[in-house]
């Protein structure tokens, strides 16, 4: 498959592929409304943290240096998680791909405008108040490595500092989505359902980080 925007090498042949990034802190929803989504709306998900602990489990060295990093709830650098992510998309015949977990900071969206030359048609963040994603990540019982209070609190940290400023880049392009994720699951997925029944020209009103609920701790 090829990942270029149709058009990027003359041919009026290639597929575009459509884009969607999801993005909210650690807790809010991500991958439960992704699932819903990629069925409903016939998406591809792909989930970067997925990829990353499948990565772990491989056993490579690559692998050994993610798993430390995750364990303390810090971000890969983004030439290996942007190398992995294409190499995953680059298998699947998918006209549209949903990219649950990315970008979570500013070096995460240059990797990936860099190296695909593609940007995504919007980018849907779940906004949640911070205790009730803490209070879902400590009953979440998937068994992962960072999912105890310790390093739930340095992801928190990781989510206002360096993801937040990548939602405000995405706002000054208009590409936010933004719905309240700390409703229930089957709300949260209604106000998803709106934004992808909707075309691309219809914008929802600009944010601010002041307006976020996951500031209000
Ligand atoms: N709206 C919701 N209300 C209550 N629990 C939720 C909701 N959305 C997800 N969960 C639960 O919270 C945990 C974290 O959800 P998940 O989708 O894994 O979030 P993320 O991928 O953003 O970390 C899971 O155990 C999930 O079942
Ligand atoms: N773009 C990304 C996504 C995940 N990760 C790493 O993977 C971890 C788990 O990501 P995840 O998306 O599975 O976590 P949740 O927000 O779903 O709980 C993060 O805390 C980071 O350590 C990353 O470094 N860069
Ligand atoms: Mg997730």
């Amino acid at each position: 498959m090829d990942l270029h925007k149709e058009g990027d090498r003359g041919s009026a042949k290639q597929k575009k592929v459509k884009i969607v990034f999801v993005i909210g802190g650690p807790g809010s929803g991500k991958g439960t409304q992704c699932k819903r989504i990629a069925q409903q709306f016939g998406y591809t998900h792909l989930s970067v943290g997925e990829i990353l602990r499948q990565e772990i489990s491989s056993g490579s060295e690559t692998g050994a240096m993610i798993q430390k990093i995750m364990k303390e709830g810090k971000l890969v650098p983004s030439d290996v998680t942007v190398r992995l992510l294409q190499q995953a998309m680059q298998g699947i015949n998918s006209g549209k791909f949903l990219i649950d977990g990315f970008p979570r900071n500013e070096e995460n969206v240059k990797a990936f405008e860099d190296l695909t030359k593609m940007e995504p048609e919007f980018v849907l963040y779940l906004d949640c108040p911070q205790d009730e994603m803490e209070k879902r990540l400590l009953s979440r019982n998937e068994g992962r490595e960072d999912d105890n209070i310790e390093t739930i609190r340095k992801r928190f940290k990781v989510f206002m500092e360096s993801t937040l400023p990548t939602i405000e880049y995405y706002e000054s392009k208009g590409k936010i989505r933004k719905v309240d994720a700390g409703k229930s699951i089957d709300e949260v997925f209604e106000s998803i359902k709106v934004i992808f029944s909707q075309g691309k020209d219809n914008k929802v009103p600009p944010i601010s980080r002041h307006k976020c609920k996951c500031l209000i701790l």
